[in-house]
């Protein structure tokens, strides 16, 4: 078994932590820095799902003792993979492509413990309403839109631009609760109430 703090979270996401803390688990953050770039022709669920991975092994092999949980985020129209916005402009474009329809936000985790590598992936279907561009413009000045996949945050202000969704909440957030307390308890971890 494991000592509480022996999970390390490999990423510098501010959501990723405080989602992980709200599972009673205590950890250590060591971001990992990899090129995020997609392959030419890659497909979505491939593209997270290897941004996920690489980004444990990263810290997994400066920490090879330990239990390493990454993550990766990202937000699907029509079969192309959004990340973050490059400026503010970008994210109004980005924004403006998202009103009044739905798109997807996938979710990768990657758990390394002992040797082993445990991949899980959470996929969602958002439905945006339609927004106007007064109100683009002003979530976008919030600065909110800034640092995440899709240029916004179900979490903020943007939380009224969703009409429904069909999946995790917490996957959208960039953290899926539910897969990440599986593949944590694989690891002989106790995660949940206490
Ligand atoms: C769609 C959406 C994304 N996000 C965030 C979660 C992630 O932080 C970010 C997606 O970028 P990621 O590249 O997945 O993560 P990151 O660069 O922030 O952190 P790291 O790679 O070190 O783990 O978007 C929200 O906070 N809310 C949302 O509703």
């Amino acid at each position: 078994m494991y000592q509480k703090a022996a999970l390390i979270l490999a990423s510098a996401s501010p959501r990723r932590a405080e989602l992980l803390a709200q599972i009673g688990v205590s950890f250590q953050v060591v971001p990992a820095n990899i090129d995020e770039t997609p392959a030419n022709g890659e497909q979505p669920n491939a593209y997270v799902k290897r941004m996920a991975m690489e980004k444990v092994a990263a810290v997994a092999k400066l920490y090879a003792d330990r239990v390493v949980l990454a993550a990766d985020t990202s937000v699907i129209v029509d079969g192309e993979i959004w990340g973050k916005p490059l400026n503010r402009q970008h994210a109004k474009v980005m924004l403006n492509g998202l009103s009044g329809r739905q798109h997807q936000v996938v979710t990768a985790i990657a758990v390394h413990y002992d040797g082993n590598v445990e991949l899980a992936v959470s996929e969602t279907e958002v439905l945006f309403a339609v927004l106007t561009d007064q109100q683009i413009d002003r979530y976008v000045a919030t600065g909110e839109a800034d640092d995440k996949a899709g240029a916004y945050g179900i979490q903020g202000a943007a939380g009224c631009f969703v009409e429904r969704l069909n999946g995790s909440y917490f996957g959208v957030m960039g953290l899926p609760l539910y897969e990440t307390a599986v593949l944590l308890g694989k690891t002989g971890m106790t995660v949940g109430p206490r």
